[in-house]
């Protein structure tokens, strides 16, 4: 199939390269030196877009492919807090096509179906509190990540004495740290580390004066996004309408 890139870092690099790997071809690569390509007929032939860029480019990258009627896959994060509800409204009835996972691999498909399981069975068991952290490289620009973000909203939806997460502090490499880790009993806290070029650590921890039960996704490389990310652009071309790994991986 045609891919279209939009956004040329880490992401778009390991994604040709799977891409390439797969039989598909590049037929246009968006970076933020080029965005005339949009327009471009090359652009207009592609299948399927894939974008990573940032959270405050990608919400107009989606209306700018929807514009020539390409669809998009996207693992772009931080931009949903400001414009969930207008995607929501473009991709209603399949009239634009944007699947979109903070993250893209499979093993956090997995992990989200175990963290699911184990809030339900936490209802049972009032005496462990539930915190997360997550761990990134240094460049990240948004904190909590997307996948922390998603994972805590699967646990508020499901454990009953959390009624919404709540980011507590974000720790750098030099020492500094920010915001505050104070919170109510019904607030699930989502402690951040930046850290060297960590692609992504995501863990669950139940702690009770007992012991602790931790769950934990580590990815050891940005392969695992990649290979998801064109995996979903596949599943993408042949469907329509707001698309997610729940659709493509089936749990
Ligand atoms: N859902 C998932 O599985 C994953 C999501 N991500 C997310 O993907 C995004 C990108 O990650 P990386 O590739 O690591 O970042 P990166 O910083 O290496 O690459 C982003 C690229 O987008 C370009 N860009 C910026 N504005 C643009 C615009 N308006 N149009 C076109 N290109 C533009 C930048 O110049 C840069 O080349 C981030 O939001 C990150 O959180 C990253 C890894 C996995
Ligand atoms: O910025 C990253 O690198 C990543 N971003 C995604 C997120 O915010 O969850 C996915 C992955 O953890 C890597």
């Amino acid at each position: 199939m045609n891919i279209a890139l939009i956004g040329y870092g880490k992401m778009g690099h390991m994604i040709e390269q799977v891409a390439l790997e797969r039989g598909h071809r590049i037929v246009c690569r968006i970076d933020v030196d080029n965005q005339e390509d949009f327009d471009s007929p090359e652009f207009a032939s592609a299948d399927v877009a894939i974008e990573f860029t940032n959270p405050t480019a990608a919400f107009d990258n989606y209306c700018r492919a929807f514009k020539h009627h390409v669809k998009v896959v996207s693992g772009s994060t931080g931009w949903m807090k400001d414009h969930r509800a207008e995607v929501e409204e473009m991709t209603r009835d399949g009239k634009q096509t944007l699947f979109w996972a903070s993250n893209f691999s499979i093993g956090v498909a997995i992990f989200s179906a175990v963290n699911r399981y184990l809030a339900q069975i936490m209802n049972r068991f009032p005496q462990y509190d539930v915190q997360m952290e997550e761990t990134h490289h240094v460049h990240k620009l948004d904190a909590p990540s997307g996948t922390a973000i998603t994972l805590a909203e699967e646990i508020v939806d499901n454990i009953d004495r959390k009624a919404k997460w709540k980011l507590g502090t974000t720790t750098w490499d030099d020492g500094r740290v920010e915001g505050s880790a104070d919170h109510n009993a019904d607030e699930l806290l989502v402690n951040s580390i930046r850290h060297g070029e960590v692609p992504g650590i995501h863990r669950v921890t139940y702690n009770s004066e007992a012991d602790s039960i931790t769950i934990t996704h580590d990815a050891h490389s940005r392969m695992g996004f990649a290979l998801g990310a064109v995996l979903a652009a596949e599943y993408t071309k042949d469907h329509t309408g707001l698309l997610t790994t729940n659709d493509l991986f089936k749990f």
